[in-house]
């Protein structure tokens, strides 16, 4: 039996747009299955540019990005929901919808990306809550749960369909740094597991307490501590 090496992400020669105006010069960068990668830099050095374009929220302008077996360039609409459903997309707000239980949060991506059965949708709604080690919270309303629980909830949301890569835009940024922990422990174990990460962030203390490579946004370009060492405090 043959497995496939192909990078889950490949980025070549690429530059990032933002309202016309380049933020990042032609980077180059791969990301393999099962790898852990920060994304650094500060504020509007590009991170949140980057990520964007890696889930079509901004065209793919000048350059070559894969994601998966998806080319990003001249990405039809169509194809999009397709290439959401192998990312696994989580924001620093919550962004749960408040009026719903958490099953009918989940329920919803479910349904939109593809899901019928009931009994199926049901099992995978508490395979997930009990991966991000949710037990029993399923009825419960989002605002009924604390801010690091909410979190939990929406990684459980972002696993639905078994992403090659989640896609991490500040994940902690807004829970106390006991709580941010064990949700930094929470990604730490998805990836052990298999499932590729790249988690744009400010906290360096995170990088030392668990160190991974990094990639760092500065003037214009896209520094990867795979081929250069450099100073992560003047950039985070
Ligand atoms: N919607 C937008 N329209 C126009 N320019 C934008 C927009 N969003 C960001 N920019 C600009 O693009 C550049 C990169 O911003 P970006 O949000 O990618 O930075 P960042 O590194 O994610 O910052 P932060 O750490 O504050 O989230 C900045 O100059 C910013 O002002």
């Amino acid at each position: 039996m043959t497995f496939s090496s192909a990078p889950v992400v490949s980025v070549k020669q690429t530059t990032i747009y933002q309202e016309g105006n380049a933020v990042l010069n032609d980077i180059n960068f791969d990301i393999e299955k099962g790898e852990f990668v920060y994304l650094v830099g500060r504020t509007g050095s590009g991170k949140s540019s980057l990520l964007k374009t890696l889930y079509a929220d901004l065209p793919l302008l000048q350059g070559a990005i894969r994601v998966g077996d998806i080319n990003l360039k001249n990405i039809k609409d169509s194809r999009v929901p397709h290439l959401r459903r192998r990312l696994g997309i989580i924001f620093q707000d919550f962004q749960l919808f408040t009026d719903r239980t958490v099953a009918e949060n989940l329920f919803f991506v479910m349904r939109a990306t593809g899901w019928k059965e009931r009994s199926k949708m049901k099992s995978r709604l508490s395979e997930v809550l009990i991966r991000v080690g949710l037990g029993s919270v399923s009825t419960k309303m989002p605002h009924q749960l604390s801010g690091g629980e909410q979190q939990r909830v929406v990684i459980a949301r972002a696993l639905i369909n078994e992403p090659v890569l989640l896609i991490a835009d500040e994940p902690t940024g807004n829970l106390d740094p006991e709580v941010a922990d064990g949700i930094h422990k929470l990604f730490q174990e998805i990836n052990n597991s298999g499932t590729a990460i790249l988690m744009a962030t400010h906290n360096h203390q995170l990088i030392k307490d668990y160190p991974g490579r990094v990639l760092k946004c500065t003037s214009g370009k896209l520094q990867d501590s795979k081929l250069e060492s450099f100073d992560l405090t003047e950039s985070v």
